[in-house]
C-alpha cells in the first residue's frame, strides 16, 4: 500500500495486552493473493501488515490455515502441523509472525480440538485398524443410540450426530459435519497430542489460540454433551501447561453458550482456563436493540452476565466468518431477528443469518457507526471482521457461510486488487452487487476519502487506544429517563490506575432510536458539577448539574464518549 511509511515499534511486554487490544479476524485465503493462484496466502497477508498497522489493530486472529480438504473452511484439519500449500510454507508463516510482531501486532490462530477431517491419517488408521494405535482416537459405537441428549448443531445439513463408517462397520460420533469425526478425549493419548500441538505452534511464536467449538470435547450418556465438567478439567490442565511453558500467551474460548455457562470457561482462581471468552449472547442483542430502538436488550443481557475473574476479558464482536448466530436468543427474539435481518430465506443458515455487517444494516452509515461505537465501548476486547471496516457486502448466492468469505476489496481493478489470477480461478468471486461492487467499495477509494467509513474506524481505534479505560475499566449502566438511551460509565479509579492505565471516567451515551432523543442521565453523586469533555474534540457540553444529572439531546443513532472531570474537592 503506497504512502504508509510506518514506524515499526515491535511488541511491548505487557501481560495484560489482550484486555486493551482490538482484534481483527482475517482469513488468509481471503485477504491477499501474492502469486496469482486465486487464493490468498501468507505472503499476501504479510504485504498488507502496513495497512493493518495503519488501521490500528493490535492482534490478528487467523482461522485455520492447516492442511485440510477445505470442506468446512479449514475447520476440517487433515494435519495439525502442516500448512495448506496454497497458503504458503511454514517459513513464510514464521516470517508473517515476526513481521507482524515488528509492527506491534500479535497473532492468534485457531485450534480445532473437538474434531478432525475424516481425511486425517488418525481417522484413516482408526477406521481401518480398530485394534491399532489409533483405534481409540475417535468415538465409535456399534449403534447410533448413545448420547441422545446432544442436539444437532448444523441443522441445515446433518440429521444425526452419528454416521456409519462402512470400513470399520461401526458408527462414529460428530457434533458438526459428518466428515468431521469427533476426537475421543477419554483417550489420554488424544489429550497428549493436543498438548503437543499447542507446544508446536507456540514454539513457532504465536501469541495464543482461539479454541474452536470448545464446549463439545467430552460426551456422556444422559448429558447434553456441552460444557461437560471433564471438558473444564481438561482446559484447566491445558492452561496450566501454557502458563508454565508459555507465560503471557492466551487461550480464547469459542463457547456459543448462555452467559452463566460461558463464564465457566474462564475457570476459577485455583483452576484458571481461558483468559478470554467470546461473549456470544451480547452480539445479537446489539442488532435487536437497534431495530427495537431501545436499550433494554443490551442492559438485560449484561445484567445476566456474571462477574468474570480478575485479569480476564470478554471477546466481543459484531460479525465473524460464520453466520450471525441466533442460538443465544429465545424463539420470539429469533423470529423478530429473522424478520428484520433475513427477509430473503437465502440469508438464513443453520440457526442464524449469513450476511455481513453493512448489508445487515442496509448500508446505513449512522447504524454502522453506532453499532461499532457500542462494541468498541462495552466491556470486552472487540474483534473486527476483515472487510467490515470498508463496509464490504456479501453474496447470498454462494453456498453456506461462503456468503461472507469473499475476497478483500483493495482497489477498483481486476479481482478488486486481491489477485492477479484469471477471475474464473478465484477461490470465490469478488462482490459485484449493485451497492457493494468493488468499483465503489475498496480500500484505495476509502483511503482517498477522509470521510470514509475506513477513516472513521481508524479514528475510533485511535481514540480507544488512547483511553485504556475502554478495555480495562469497570462498566456500570447509568439510569436514563429515556428507554432509547443506553448510558454507562467506564471507569479506572485512582486506586486501580498505573502508568499504562491512568485513572479516568468515560460516560458513553448511545441513542438507539432512529429519531432524535433528549435524556437526563443520573450519575453517581461524586460527579455533581463535573466537567464534560468529548473524547473526539467536540465542545460546549453542559456540565453535570449539582444533583449529578447530565442532560443532553442526541441526534438519530447518535453516540457520545465523554470524559468526566470532577470538580476539585469532589473527589470522594
Ligand atoms: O468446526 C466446526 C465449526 O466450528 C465453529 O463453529 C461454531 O460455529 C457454528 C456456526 O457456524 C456455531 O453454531 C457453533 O456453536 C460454533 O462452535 C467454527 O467457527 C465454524 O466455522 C466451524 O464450521
Ligand atoms: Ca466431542
Amino acid at each position: 500500500m503506497h504512502g504508509l511509511n510506518l514506524a515499526q515499534p515491535g511488541l511491548k511486554h505487557d501481560p495484560r495486552w489482550f484486555r486493551k487490544a482490538v482484534f481483527y479476524e482475517v482469513l488468509v485465503r481471503a485477504f491477499a493473493d501474492s502469486n496469482g493462484s486465486g487464493a490468498g496466502d501468507f505472503t499476501g497477508l504479510l504485504g498488507k501488515l502496513d495497512y493493518l498497522q495503519w488501521l490500528g489493530v493490535d492482534c490478528l486472529w487467523l482461522p485455520p490455515f492447516y492442511a485440510s480438504p477445505l470442506r468446512d473452511g479449514g475447520y476440517d484439519i487433515a494435519d495439525y502441523r502442516a500448512v495448506l500449500p496454497e497458503f504458503g510454507t511454514l517459513p513464510e508463516f514464521k516470517e508473517l509472525i515476526s513481521q507482524a510482531h515488528a509492527r506491534g501486532i500479535r497473532i492468534i490462530t485457531d485450534f480445532v480440538m473437538n474434531h478432525t477431517s475424516d481425511q486425517h491419517p488418525w481417522f484413516q488408521a482408526s477406521r481401518s485398524e480398530p485394534d491399532g494405535p489409533y483405534g481409540d482416537y475417535y468415538v465409535w459405537s456399534d449403534d447410533d443410540t448413545r448420547y441422545s441428549d446432544a442436539r444437532i448443531i448444523f441443522v441445515d445439513t446433518e440429521v444425526s450426530n452419528w454416521t456409519f463408517d462402512p470400513v470399520r462397520r461401526q458408527f462414529f460420533w460428530h457434533r458438526f459435519f459428518s466428515h468431521q469425526p469427533d476426537l475421543n478425549f477419554e483417550n489420554p493419548k488424544v489429550q497428549e497430542e493436543m498438548f503437543d500441538i499447542v507446544r508446536y505452534w507456540m514454539d513457532m511464536g504465536i501469541d495464543g489460540f482461539r479454541l474452536d467449538a470448545v464446549p463439545y470435547l467430552f460426551e456422556e450418556d444422559g448429558h447434553n454433551g456441552e460444557n461437560h465438567p471433564r471438558t473444564h478439567e481438561f482446559l484447566a490442565q491445558l492452561r496450566r501447561m501454557v502458563d508454565e511453558e508459555y507465560p503471557g500467551r492466551i487461550l480464547l474460548a469459542e463457547a456459543n453458550q448462555m452467559p452463566h455457562e460461558v463464564v465457566d470457561y474462564f475457570g476459577t482462581e485455583e483452576a484458571p482456563e481461558c483468559q478470554m471468552c467470546f461473549h456470544f449472547p451480547v452480539m445479537p442483542r446489539l442488532y435487536y436493540a437497534l431495530r427495537e430502538g431501545k436499550a433494554t436488550p443490551i442492559v438485560k443481557v449484561l445484567e445476566d452476565t456474571p462477574e468474570i475473574p480478575t485479569g480476564t476479558q470478554w471477546g466481543t464482536f459484531l460479525r465473524n466468518h460464520d453466520e450471525l448466530t441466533l442460538e443465544m436468543v429465545d424463539n420470539e427474539e429469533r423470529a423478530a431477528m429473522y424478520g428484520w435481518y433475513a427477509p430473503d430465506p437465502r440469508m438464513k443458515a443453520n440457526v442464524g443469518i449469513r450476511r455481513r455487517l453493512a448489508p445487515l444494516l442496509d448500508n446505513s452509515r449512522a447504524e454502522i457507526e453506532l453499532i461499532n461505537a457500542l462494541v468498541l465501548s462495552l466491556p470486552g476486547s472487540p474483534c473486527l471482521y476483515y472487510g467490515d471496516e470498508i463496509g464490504m457486502g456479501d453474496n447470498i448466492w454462494l453456498n453456506d457461510r461462503d456468503a461472507v468469505r469473499t475476497p478483500m476489496q483493495w482497489t477498483p481493478d481486476r479481482n478488486a486488487g486481491f489477485s492477479s489470477a484469471d477471475p474464473g480461478k478465484l477461490y470465490l468471486p469478488v462482490i459485484q452487487s449493485l451497492v457493494y461492487h468493488h468499483n465503489n467499495v475498496n480500500v484505495e477509494a476509502a483511503m482517498a476519502s477522509s470521510s470514509s467509513l475506513l477513516h472513521w474506524m481508524r479514528g475510533m481505534l485511535q481514540v480507544r487506544r488512547h483511553h485504556p479505560v475502554m478495555g480495562m475499566g469497570t462498566f456500570t449502566v447509568m439510569p436514563s429517563d429515556n428507554d432509547a438511551i443506553l448510558a454507562f460509565l467506564r471507569e479506572v479509579t485512582p486506586d486501580e490506575a498505573d502508568e499504562d492505565t491512568p485513572a479516568e471516567t468515560v460516560l458513553c451515551v448511545n441513542n438507539l432510536s432512529p429519531r432524535p432523543q433528549g435524556t437526563r442521565v443520573q450519575l453517581p453523586s461524586e460527579y455533581a458539577d463535573a466537567q464534560v469533555q468529548d473524547l473526539f474534540g467536540g465542545s460546549g457540553f453542559v456540565p453535570v448539574d449539582e444533583q449529578a444529572r447530565f442532560t443532553v439531546t442526541m441526534g438519530s443513532r447518535d453516540f457520545f464518549w465523554l470524559k468526566l472531570v470532577r470538580r476539585t474537592g469532589n473527589e470522594d
